[in-house]
């Protein structure tokens, strides 16, 4: 079974994505946005290490070696992992808009089990843009980027400022991020919309 909710679908007069000029050439390596991120962090060792590429247009891809520590049932990966995987794939999406934001729904579809070692191939693109209001889809594929799509989602991203996570974030984590210069670039490669 499938079928989104009617938020999901964008209105009438969203426009079409648009690529920034700046946004990171495909194929290139995006790195991750913050050390101690779950989903593509280095600094998390139970983490998802989440690699992701730059595609066409405003897409991404990604991979995602699922490990014994993100099992759910026995030898098979957890769905709220897989959940995690698409959003910070659909998270990615913002080196190549340029824009600040965050997951504001996330809608998921478990369509096969994922075993433990088995590596998930995954996929988002931007659909459409209403506003601050981004709409966009992910799949995770198994056995290669054509292979069987094992969990798909669709998602709707708000865009936000720095100061969403400046006035939200716990404020040592906050004090530490401002610290570091490597951390300070990162952001500002997103001050490019007034
Ligand atoms: C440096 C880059 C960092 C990237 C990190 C990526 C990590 C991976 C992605 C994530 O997991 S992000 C973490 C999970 N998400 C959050 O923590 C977000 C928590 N929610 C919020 O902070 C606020 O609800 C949010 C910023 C999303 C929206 O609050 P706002 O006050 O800014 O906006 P507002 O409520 O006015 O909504 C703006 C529009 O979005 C719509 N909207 C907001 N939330 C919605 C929702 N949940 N479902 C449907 N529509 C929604 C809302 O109806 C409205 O539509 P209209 O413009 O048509 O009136």
């Amino acid at each position: 079974m499938s079928g989104t909710s009617s938020v999901l679908n964008p209105p009438a007069d969203a426009v079409a994505p648009v690529r920034h000029p700046d946004a990171p050439a495909p194929g290139e390596l995006l790195g991750t946005h913050y050390e101690h991120c779950f989903g593509c962090g280095g600094g998390q060792e139970h983490g998802l290490h989440l690699a992701a590429r730059a595609g066409e247009g405003v897409s991404v891809t990604a991979e995602f070696t699922v490990r014994a520590a993100h099992q759910g049932a026995p030898g098979l990966a957890h769905g709220g992992i897989l959940a995690t995987a698409l959003d910070e794939t659909l998270g990615s999406l913002h080196w190549v808009l340029r824009t600040i934001a965050v997951t504001g729904r996330l809608e998921t579809d478990f369509l096969l089990p994922v075993p433990v070692d088995t590596v998930l191939y995954l996929e988002a693109e931007v659909t459409a843009v209403h506003g601050r209001k981004i709409y966009c889809t992910a799949t995770g594929r198994l056995g290669g980027p054509d292979g069987d799509v094992a969990v798909r989602a669709d998602a709707l991203f708000i865009e936000v400022k720095v100061d969403h996570f400046i006035d939200n974030g716990r404020p040592e984590e906050i004090r530490a991020a401002m610290e570091d210069p490597d951390q300070v670039r990162r952001a500002r490669a997103f001050e490019v919309n007034p």
